[in-house]
């Protein structure tokens, strides 16, 4: 399910509290996003009860970084970003975009960043080139310095062709280059992308990664979200793995792996109860840690030569059969799985 932009606003009491507002003026500029125990609870809604989409979120995100919000679908990213772009309005600790505090300074915020949403929401009775220069003008740019500045995005983004063609009779990639190419047009020193290659096939969603890599490069400041591992490995200075409205970990992708995910993971499931002798293994060298439950036995290896087949001869020796078996090396999939038990479903 995707945040949507809610009416409901929080009654003064709970009120953000003013959020994380760094010094105006002076010294080093405000980092681009910093979130102080950020939170979202959507109110009940007839039968359905409140949903705690984020539980306190700290974030920290200086200028210049490519960060990504990775987790699982439901672990609260569009709810995250939907506050951050002053959408989704907070329910509890606060947050600021470039020094900006995203309650009070709300249409500020807006002036000063780029938001592609996961859905086309191009303006379909306009052409590509058209809903640039339509958002151009919106920003204050004259009529010319819009034709220019669309111009200049849509040669930059490989547009040529489809300038004057409809954004829903596009490719779903060629649509999202469209949008972001809409979110650049007044200079966003931000600019949130929230899952932007959901759905687009591999060679598409690996074109639009050069895509991001270059506006980085350029020296764009890049927040997405991405239920993609590899995404988020490919892209990402630093990731926070999200899960159940949490942060549960931070970091670059190397620290991460290292802290929470430096082990290879071997998964064997059998087709009966595990051997019991099998949680001997743990007392080994390189063995960080064996999780058995029922059928399925789970070996955190740093020296993972031989475990499979140590794995297979031990249920060979007990009467039981290996119905299934994977080996992860170290990944941001490895450390989710060490961090909450769950392999990453996506
Ligand atoms: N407007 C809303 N009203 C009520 N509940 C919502 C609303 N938007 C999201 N939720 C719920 O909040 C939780 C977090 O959703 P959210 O969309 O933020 O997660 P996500 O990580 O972005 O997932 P996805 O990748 O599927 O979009 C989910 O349980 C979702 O059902």
């Amino acid at each position: 399910m995707t945040a949507s932009p809610d009416n409901e606003r929080p009654s003064d009491n709970e009120r953000p509290s003013g959020g994380a507002r760094p010094p105006d003026g002076g010294g080093a500029p405000a980092p681009a996003v910093r979130a102080a125990d950020l939170r979202k609870t959507y109110p009940a809604s007839g039968p359905r009860p409140e949903v705690p989409a984020v539980r306190g979120i700290d974030l920290d995100v200086p200028r210049g970084e490519f960060f990504g919000l990775l987790g699982p679908n439901g672990a609260g990213k569009s709810t995250t970003i939907g506050m951050l772009t002053t959408l989704v309005v907070p329910t509890g600790g606060g947050a600021s975009v470039c020094g900006l505090d995203v309650v009070k300074d709300a249409v500020e915020i807006k002036r000063r960043i780029g938001v592609v949403s996961q859905n086309n929401t191009l303006d379909s009775d306009l052409t590509a080139a058209e809903n640039l220069e339509f958002r151009g003008r919106f920003f204050g740019l004259s009529a010319k310095d819009a034709r220019r500045r669309a111009d200049e995005l849509i040669e930059l983004f490989g547009l040529g062709e489809h300038r004057k063609g409809n954004p829903f009779e596009m490719s779903g990639g060629q649509a999202k280059r469209v949008m972001i190419c809409r979110a650049l047009m007044h200079g966003p020193e931000v600019l949130f992308l929230d899952e932007p290659t959901a759905g687009l096939d591999p060679q598409t969603r690996t074109n639009l990664w050069d895509v991001l890599r270059g506006l980085q490069e350029g020296g764009q400041t890049i927040v997405l979200t991405t239920h993609y591992m590899e995404e988020a490995e490919a892209l990402c200075d630093r990731v926070a793995v999200v899960d159940h409205g949490r942060v549960l970990a931070s970091g670059t992708v190397d620290e991460l792996k290292a802290s929470a995910g430096a082990d290879t993971v071997i998964t064997v499931s059998y087709d009966d109860a595990a051997p019991r002798d099998i949680e001997a293994l743990a007392d080994r060298g390189g063995i960080t840690k064996v999780e058995v439950n029922g059928g399925q036995v789970r070996v955190f290896a740093a020296e993972p030569d031989g475990v499979l087949g140590e794995l297979v001869a031990l249920g060979a020796k007990a009467g039981v059969g290996v119905t299934d078996a994977s080996q992860l090396r170290p990944s941001l999939e490895t450390v989710f799985l060490t961090l909450t038990g769950r392999e990453y479903r996506e």
